[in-house]
């Protein structure tokens, strides 16, 4: 069985969901299980649902977007009495009694009932899509299969449940479509944590064995930099499991970092492909060489914050600090990416995901020196040369640097 992931990009419109049906067509849909994600920018569309409805602020106007995005899309797909229509506006029904019945306060629990329904819609509007005009197929409610943990918003996978319910399920000489992103804990709906769909393939060639898994993507396959941030941008045809981990480790968003393991565990090879130019034949990830053709590739983190952290004695950072910083930073949630000591001075530099910074920054004054610089930029280099580290450094002022054996990295003031 082939498993194929379509994410947001893939299905942010009609025209588009019209594509994916032709690049199925030219792969053939025997055999193969589709993994689709909420349409374009939905999930967020229905994170501000969830800010409204908890903060009882705009609730109206969240699902007035959210509903008109999809049915709008509806109407340009089917005809106006397609039984369609009705099934778009039952999800929506769904979704209000959520909002009539719910008593829980639980942020995280709240989050993962209603994003849901971004995955829900987007598989139901596709396989009915797909149904009318000829491609038979096997809409599967996903949260049937994946068991998780009740993590919510970050739910840990129960391999053993899960792989028995898939094999189940699925329909190994059908098209099957299922939601990327959601799962359940048996009860409740439960997430995998932003941009899970590629994780949601993972999880289904693994407990499937299947043949290969491709992601479908608005690039030509993996590039050696994101095309948004870097001009020049060159394909890497071919990339070990082991490269793909570190690109995402270093912030390459192009693979979900999950993804990754149970793939190489049964090295099932991954297809990273463009649903534009679907003829060509884009990334392999998979065993062996570690990457083709042997370039540097660059990564880019913005707004990160460089700390400088020194002890009001001039005493020495040793363990006894540096493992209470840690603990500090861990508990304000700030995601540490690169580390550097000196003497007297411990440097790190942060991102402030959850705007906790000024609260440690508050608590750390107290009982340290602190300097910081905000707005930079860091930028990572894997197999980097003399030429790639120049280029980088003409982008501004480098504030801190740091060189392993295959990457380097550099913190820039642009
Ligand atoms: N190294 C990279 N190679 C290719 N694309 C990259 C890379 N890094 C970042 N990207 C970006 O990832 C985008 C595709 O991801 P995304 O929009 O999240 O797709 P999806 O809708 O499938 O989740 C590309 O348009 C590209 O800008
Ligand atoms: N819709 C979810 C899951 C996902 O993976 O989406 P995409 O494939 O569009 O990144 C999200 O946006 O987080």
């Amino acid at each position: 069985m082939r498993v194929f992931k379509f994410g947001g990009a893939s299905v942010k419109d009609a025209k588009s969901i019209q594509n994916v049906a032709d690049v199925l067509r030219n792969e053939g849909t025997n055999n193969v299980l589709v993994v689709i994600s909420a349409m374009g920018k939905m999930t967020n569309a229905f994170e501000k649902v969830v800010h409204a409805y908890i903060k009882d602020n705009g609730l109206e106007d969240a699902l007035e977007y959210v509903l008109k995005f999809h049915t709008s899309i509806a109407y340009e797909l089917f005809a106006r009495d397609h039984s369609i229509h009705e099934k778009v506006t039952m999800l929506f029904g769904k979704l209000s009694a959520f909002f009539a019945q719910n008593k829980s306060k639980d942020y995280d629990f709240i989050y993962d009932q209603i994003v849901c329904f971004g995955e829900l819609i987007s598989t139901t509007i596709v396989s009915a899509y797909f149904s009318e005009i000829g491609i038979g197929n096997n809409w599967l409610d996903v949260r049937d299969l994946i068991r998780t943990n009740n993590t919510f918003r970050a739910a840990k996978v129960d391999w053993e449940t899960t792989k028995k319910n898939i094999n189940q399920s699925i329909k190994k000489d059908e098209l099957n479509i299922v939601q990327g992103f959601i799962s359940s804990d048996g009860t409740n709906t439960t997430t995998l944590g932003r941009e899970g769909s590629d994780f949601t393939a993972g999880i289904f060639a693994y407990c499937l064995g299947a043949e290969s898994v491709t992601i479908w993507k608005d690039v030509d396959g993996v590039l050696n930099a994101d095309p948004r941030a870097f001009d020049d941008t060159t394909l890497l045809e071919q990339i070990s499991y082991e490269e793909a981990i570190e690109m995402a480790f270093y912030g390459a968003s192009v693979i979900h970092p999950k993804t990754i393991k149970p793939l190489q565990n049964l090295e099932i090879p991954l297809h990273v492909r463009s649903f534009v130019n679907y003829e060509k034949p884009g990334t392999t990830v998979s065993k062996g060489k570690s990457i083709y053709p042997e370039i540097p590739c660059f990564i880019v983190k913005k707004n990160q914050i460089l700390v400088s952290i020194s002890s009001l004695d001039f005493s020495f950072m040793v363990e006894n600090n540096i493992s209470h910083i840690f603990k500090r930073l861990a508990e304000y949630q700030l995601k540490v990416n690169l580390i550097q000591n000196s003497a007297i001075s411990f440097s790190v530099c942060v991102e402030d995901n959850f705007n906790k910074f000024r609260h440690f920054l508050e608590e750390m004054q107290s009982l340290y020196k602190i300097d910081y610089t905000e707005g930079l930029s860091l930028f990572t280099i894997r197999h980097f040369n003399e030429e790639s580290r120049k280029a980088i450094l003409k982008r501004g002022v480098s504030l801190l640097t740091q060189i392993n054996k295959e990457t380097l990295q550099i913190t820039i003031r642009e």
